[in-house]
């Protein structure tokens, strides 16, 4: 039926590093512009981790010029998921913390494990710094404005059951059939003509993603300002020291 699966693979954590983000954008040009695919199910490669957001290490001791390049690089990520053609199904199949979770709230379904390990949310206060209006602006369209300014604002992370309640996500099933339901519920999207199914989700979405795109290098210069910040870098070498530490 024209479903493409696209598995990612950065271990040990899939964290979205320049280079991942880099190659998922191109991935999916290619199957945008490839007219025998019409589907994507978004899935992981590493055992228990869907992903673990955006790459700490990206964002801390880097120069200004790094800084940009990987901003604009997540920007068109996120540009490219949440207005794609294609129909895109999130196969969570391990934990999503902040720009993991954010990747599968750009998909149009999204199925979870059912795994109490597998916590997803926008937690970025946690980790002393502020999700981006538009991460913002997708979660408030996913779960209503009053469950994401409690969750955004305490950095919620939500085990299965909860996010199932709070629409975070539209299914939890068993570990063992994510995969095989995400391919059902492909095959209920595809039922419905293309061209219809496009514009009625680009009516949606659009607005949301024309505010980006209207301040794409406001919002560059916004996040340089923020993340160059000594306390924010600060906030983040002592979040990634404690992730390292948590081993020793
Ligand atoms: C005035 C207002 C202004 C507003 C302006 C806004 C501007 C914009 C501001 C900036 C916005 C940024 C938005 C950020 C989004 C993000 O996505 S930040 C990332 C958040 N992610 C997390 O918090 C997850 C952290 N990781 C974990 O919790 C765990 O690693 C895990 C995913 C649950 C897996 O656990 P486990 O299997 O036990 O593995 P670990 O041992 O913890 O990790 C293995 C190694 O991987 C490294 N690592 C983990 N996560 C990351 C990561 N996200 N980036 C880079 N590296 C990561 C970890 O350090 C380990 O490394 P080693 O010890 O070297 O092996």
């Amino acid at each position: 039926m024209g479903v493409a699966v696209i598995k990612l693979k950065n271990p040990p954590v899939n964290s979205l590093s320049l280079e991942v983000l880099t190659e998922f954008v191109i991935s999916l040009e290619k199957l945008e512009n490839d007219k025998t695919f019409r589907g994507v199910i978004v899935t992981s490669d590493c055992p228990g981790i869907f992903s673990a957001g955006l790459d700490l290490t990206e964002m801390c001791g880097k120069s200004q010029a790094h800084y940009a390049e990987y901003w604009r690089a997540v920007q068109e990520l996120w540009l490219r998921l949440y207005l794609s053609n294609l129909v895109l199904i999130a196969a969570i199949n391990g934990v999503s913390p902040a720009g993991g979770c954010l990747m599968s709230l750009t998909c149009d379904y999204r199925v979870l494990a059912d795994n109490p390990k597998y916590n997803m949310g926008l937690n970025e206060t946690l980790l002393g710094i502020v999700a981006p209006s538009w991460f913002k602006d997708t979660l408030v369209n996913t779960v209503g404005h009053r469950t994401a300014e409690r969750a955004l604002q305490l950095g919620l992370l939500f085990p299965p059951a909860e996010a199932l309640r709070v629409g975070m996500v539209d299914q939890v099933v068993p570990e063992d059939q994510v995969h095989s339901t995400a391919l059902s519920v492909m095959a209920q999207w595809l039922a419905v003509p293309d061209h219809a199914r496009q514009l009625t989700k680009n009516l949606m979405r659009k607005p949301t993603a024309d505010r980006l795109v209207k301040q794409r290098d406001a919002d560059i210069q916004y996040f340089l300002r923020f993340i160059s910040r000594d306390s924010i870098q600060k906030s983040l070498r002592v979040y990634l020291d404690k992730l390292r530490q948590k081993k020793g």
